[in-house]
């Protein structure tokens, strides 16, 4: 490994991530009550510009009146290419309590949009003597955001988390789909007959894992919209688990379930990522680097693999 040790991710749960509008405050205490580990409480794209100010009141209220237990609570505010994101920083950190947690970016393309908001939660977080700092996760949705990922991801102590933003990202990409998130029907592979579906957005996902782990921040996979599909939105979760996910968005509240149960390693994979820690442990006692474990090879990388596992379960409070 190269002497820059892999800096690890933020020690939390974040199996699910589920959104709501600000600009419907019936659904907050719903949200609240939800199994998610995280809040999204929304100021862009499920707010019709006309609701724009009254979102942003309800949410602000909201982190006063609801509670929201021990959830991480976090505010998507509007993108950097209109004329809302600025009063959505200033009054969420002139106004709301310090219950807030994080700060979700979206549309982000550059180091410089981070810096920009870093730079003025910042100054209100001094004018205001608000101790607790504001933490930041982007979305990755647009062409150049997936261009520069790893500036991104390094472009803030603030950074927590980066999530990939499906239907937005289709559409910058020019991609020939309104399917957000899944197999696309047109993306399809033929031989002898026989038809496949590969997964259009494999690069994405793992460019996104890559620069998220390289500077230790969470790495969230975005919406699955048809929300009448359970087992697509399953196989889709299960893809970006196995590519180094650590949670998804739920849109409704019908997904949160399908996300804990993707991203909480089975009882199972525990067992035998503990059996494969064991089996490492006696080998190394007895000099060995390298071992077999049910009659396949296991050695010191297989230890870290196990590990993986093992805190993934520990954080959901199932180790
Ligand atoms: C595309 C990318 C995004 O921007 S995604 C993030 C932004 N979108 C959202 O935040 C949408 C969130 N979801 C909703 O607004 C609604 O769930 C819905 C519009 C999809 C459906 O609403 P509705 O028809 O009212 O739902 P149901 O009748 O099925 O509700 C059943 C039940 O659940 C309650 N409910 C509904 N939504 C939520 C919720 N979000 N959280 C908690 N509870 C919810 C509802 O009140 C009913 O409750 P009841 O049984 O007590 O009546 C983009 O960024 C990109 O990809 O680029
Ligand atoms: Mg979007």
């Amino acid at each position: 490994m190269s002497f820059r040790k892999q800096p690890p991710a933020p020690a939390r749960p974040n199996r699910c991530q589920l959104f709501g509008p600000g600009s419907r405050p019936e659904l907050f205490e719903k949200m609240a009550a939800s199994a998610a580990d995280v809040i999204n409480l929304d100021l862009e794209d499920s707010v019709a510009p006309g609701d724009k100010d009254k979102a942003r009141a309800n949410i602000i209220a909201a982190t006063h009146d609801v509670d929201w237990g021990n959830k991480y609570l976090s505010v998507r505010i509007n993108g950097l290419d209109t004329p809302y994101w600025y009063r959505d920083v200033i009054e969420l950190l002139e106004g709301a309590s310090d219950r807030l947690d994080q700060i979700m970016i979206p549309m982000v393309g550059c180091a410089a949009d981070i810096y920009a908001v870093d730079a003025l939660v910042t100054a209100v977080e001094r004018a205001k003597g608000r101790d607790k700092k504001i933490t930041f996760e982007v979305i990755i949705e647009t062409a150049a955001g997936i261009a520069h990922v790893e500036e991104i991801a390094a472009a803030s102590p603030r950074m927590q988390g980066m999530s990939l933003g499906y239907a937005d990202f289709a559409a910058s990409m020019g991609m020939a789909t309104t399917g957000i998130g899944g197999t696309q029907e047109n993306y399809y592979m033929t031989h002898n007959g026989q038809t496949d579906y590969p997964d259009p957005w494999h690069y994405a996902v793992s460019a996104i894992v890559a620069a998220c782990r390289t500077h230790g921040v969470l790495p969230v996979d975005g919406p699955f919209g048809d929300f009448s599909d359970d087992d697509a939105y399953l196989a889709h979760s299960h893809r970006v688990a196995t590519l180094g996910m650590v949670g998804k968005w739920a849109i409704h509240p019908k997904q949160v379930a399908l996300a804990n149960q993707v991203f909480t390693p089975t009882p199972e994979a525990v067992a035998n990522a503990r059996e494969i820690l064991a089996a490492m442990e006696e080998a190394q006692k007895n000099g060995l680097g390298a071992t077999t474990y049910k009659g396949k090879l296991i050695d010191i990388a297989s230890m870290k693999q196990a590990e993986v596992i093992v805190r993934m379960a520990e954080l959901a409070g199932a180790g």
